[in-house]
């Protein structure tokens, strides 16, 4: 038996976040989190409670078991052609599957590979923008990268954004969290009025209607 890779889902889409914000991609979404099982009775417990995403098993839009080379067939196939193939690979936690095969796969075939992740994990050099969004109780094992997209507010004082700005990114987002019953956005406009080296990040495919 080859190796594979778990997926909940993939398909075509516009990032809806961060700095790439309105760029269509493949959308890679792995099986599995280390800060949360996916199961709603244990959210209350979990290292991450607020998560937005359906990440168990693989029952989603061209979910199931790939090999690699399965993989970049399929993102290849959903690529309409042109502009600069992009695929986003997120989850679930990516990190805890995605591995260096096949991001030089993804790679050959000519995709740039972007990663979403909750930091808590190495992330490899290869990959081409490296999105990182820390979680208030997770240790973050990551100290550079594209983007910083931090979810505003979470607990003070470990995921206050003070704590993050003397990282090296490029990039500092807050997203305001999407909690029911809620409006975080003001709170996320008066913090970067305040705070200029911070901009809002909006979950604009929420906005857009598409996935
Ligand atoms: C579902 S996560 C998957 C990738 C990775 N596990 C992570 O947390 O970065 C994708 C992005 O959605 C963000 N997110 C999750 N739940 C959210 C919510 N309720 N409101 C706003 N952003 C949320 C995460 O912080 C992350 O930036
Ligand atoms: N359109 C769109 N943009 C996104 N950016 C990050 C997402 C994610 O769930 O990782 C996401 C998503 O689920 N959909
Ligand atoms: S780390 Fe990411 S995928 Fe995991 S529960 Fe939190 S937001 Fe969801
Ligand atoms: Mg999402």
């Amino acid at each position: 038996m080859p190796h594979t890779y778990k997926i909940k889902e993939c398909f075509y889409t516009l990032q809806g976040e961060g700095a790439q914000a309105g760029r269509a991609a493949v959308f890679l979404r792995f099986t599995g989190c280390n800060l949360w099982s996916g199961r709603e009775e244990d959210r209350h417990s979990a290292v991450c409670k607020f998560c937005d995403t359906d990440f168990v098993g693989t029952d989603g839009t061209n979910g199931g078991r790939y090999t690699l080379v399965q993989c970049v067939e399929l993102a290849t196939a959903l690529w309409p052609g042109g502009g600069r193939p992009y695929i986003v690979c997120t989850g679930g936690e990516p990190l805890l599957q995605l591995d260096v095969p096949l991001i030089e796969a993804l790679q050959a075939a000519g995709f740039e590979v972007a990663v979403e992740t909750n930091g808590t994990l190495p992330v490899p050099a290869q990959i081409d923008w490296v999105c990182v969004s820390p979680k208030a109780d997770a240790q973050l094992a990551v100290s550079g990268g594209d983007e910083l997209k931090l979810v505003y507010p979470q607990s003070e004082p470990t995921a206050r954004p003070e704590r993050f700005e003397s990282l090296a990114f490029t990039h500092f987002f807050l997203q305001p969290k999407d909690e029911v019953g809620q409006n975080h956005l003001p709170a996320t406009v008066a913090y970067c009025l305040q705070h200029p080296r911070w901009r809002v990040s909006l979950q604009t495919h929420k906005i857009m209607g598409i996935e």
